[in-house]
C-alpha cells in the first residue's frame, strides 16, 4: 500500500499568514517516518511549490480574493492528487487552507467517480460567489464542487462532480445564514456538534456513513479541517471556534473511516503554525499527525 504525501504550502484562500507552513511542520514532525513505521510505502517528492505562482496580477472578481491564484493552485492540486489516485496510491494532502479541497476532491473523483466525501469541519465551506461575505475562497470549495452559484470563467476547470447525496458533514458549529439556506435547499446531510453531543461520535459516524455510503460500496474521501477540533485541542488554526470535537472524537472519526476499508484520499487542512506559542503549535502539529496515522490504520491496541 502506497501513501503519497501531497504537501501543499498554500494560504491564498484566506488572509492569515502562516497556514502555508502547515505541511512543512507536519513533515518536519516526522509524518513520513511515522507512516513508514505503520507499514506504508510512503511517496513524498517534496512540497509543491505554489507561492511562486503568486506573481500573477490577481485583482478580486466580485468579492473573491486571489481568484486566479486559487484557481491555478487548486487545478495543479487536482492533477497531483488525481495522478496519485489513478496509480492506486492513497493521496494524503497536507494544507494549507481548505480551498485546496476543490483540487483534492476533483482529483479523487477523477479516479473514483463514485466516491463520497466526509467533511470534518467547524464550517460548511459552501458559500457561493453570491453568498460569501469575506470573499475568502477557503469558505467556498464545496459550492464549486457541487456546481452551485453562478459560473466563474476563471474557475472553468472545476467540474460539478460532487452530488449532494454523496456529501456529509461532521463537526459544524459556525455556519452562516447563507450557508444554512444552501444546505437546506440542497438537502445536504450535516451532523453539527449538537448531534455529536446528542448521539455520541460513534453513532454520528455510523449515521453519516449510512447516509452517504449505505452499502459501504463507495470509496471515501475524508477532508479534515483541524478547526473541527476544539481550540483547546488544535489551537494553532486560522478560524478557531469554541465547542469543538475532543481529540478522541476527532481521532475516532479517523479510526472508524479506516475500519471501513474504503478510504481512498485524505486531506488534513488549516494547520497554521504561526498563530500560537511554540507549545501550542507543537500540539496542533502533533494532533494533525496523529489524525493522519489513525486514518491510515494506526490502532491503539
Ligand atoms: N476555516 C474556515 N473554513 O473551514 N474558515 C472559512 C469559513 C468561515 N465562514
Ligand atoms: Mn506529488
Ligand atoms: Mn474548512
Ligand atoms: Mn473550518
Amino acid at each position: 500500500l502506497t501513501a503519497a504525501i501531497v504537501g501543499c504550502p498554500f494560504s491564498g484562500g484566506q488572509p492569515r499568514v502562516g497556514v502555508d507552513q502547515g505541511p512543512i511542520h507536519m513533515v518536519e514532525a516526522g509524518l513520513v517516518e511515522q507512516l513508514t513505521e505503520l507499514g506504508w510505502k510512503v511517496k513524498f517528492d517534496g512540497h509543491h511549490q505554489f507561492e511562486e505562482v503568486n506573481g500573477i496580477t490577481d485583482p478580486p472578481i466580485g468579492k473573491l480574493k486571489n481568484p486566479r491564484l486559487v484557481s491555478t493552485v487548486t487545478e495543479a492540486v487536482a492533477k497531483a492528487v488525481g495522478g496519485h489516485a489513478n496509480k492506486g496510491e492513497l493521496p494524503v494532502t497536507l494544507g494549507g487552507d481548505h480551498s485546496l479541497a476543490m483540487g483534492t476532491i476533483s482529483g479523487t473523483l477523477d479516479a473514483h467517480p463514485d466516491a463520497c466525501v466526509i467533511w470534518i469541519d467547524a464550517h460548511a465551506d459552501i458559500n457561493t460567489a453570491e453568498s460569501t461575505d469575506s470573499g475568502n475562497i477557503h469558505g467556498m470549495p464545496v459550492s464549486f464542487l457541487l456546481g452551485l452559484g453562478s459560473p466563474i470563467p476563471e474557475f472553468g476547470w472545476v467540474k460539478p462532480i460532487l452530488k449532494p447525496e454523496r456529501l456529509v458533514y461532521i463537526g459544524l458549529r459556525d455556519v452562516d445564514a447563507g450557508e444554512k439556506r444552501i444546505l437546506k435547499e440542497n438537502k445536504i446531510k450535516a451532523f453539527s456538534m449538537h448531534e455529536v453531543d446528542k448521539y455520541g461520535i460513534g453513532k454520528v459516524v455510523e449515521m453519516a456513513l449510512d447516509h452517504v455510503n449505505p452499502k459501504r460500496a463507495f470509496p471515501i474521501h475524508l477532508s479534515f479541517d483541524v478547526d473541527a477540533l476544539d481550540p483547546s485541542v488544535a489551537p494553532s488554526t486560522g478560524t478557531p471556534v469554541r465547542g469543538g470535537l475532543t481529540f478522541r472524537e476527532g481521532h475516532y472519526i479517523c479510526e472508524a473511516i479506516w475500519e471501513t476499508g474504503l478510504l481512498v484520499a485524505l486531506d488534513l487542512m488549516e494547520v497554521n503554525p504561526s498563530l500560537a506559542d511554540a507549545a501550542s503549535v507543537k500540539q496542533t502539529v502533533a494532533v494533525g499527525c496523529s489524525l493522519v496515522r489513525a486514518a491510515l490504520g494506526e490502532t491503539l491496541l
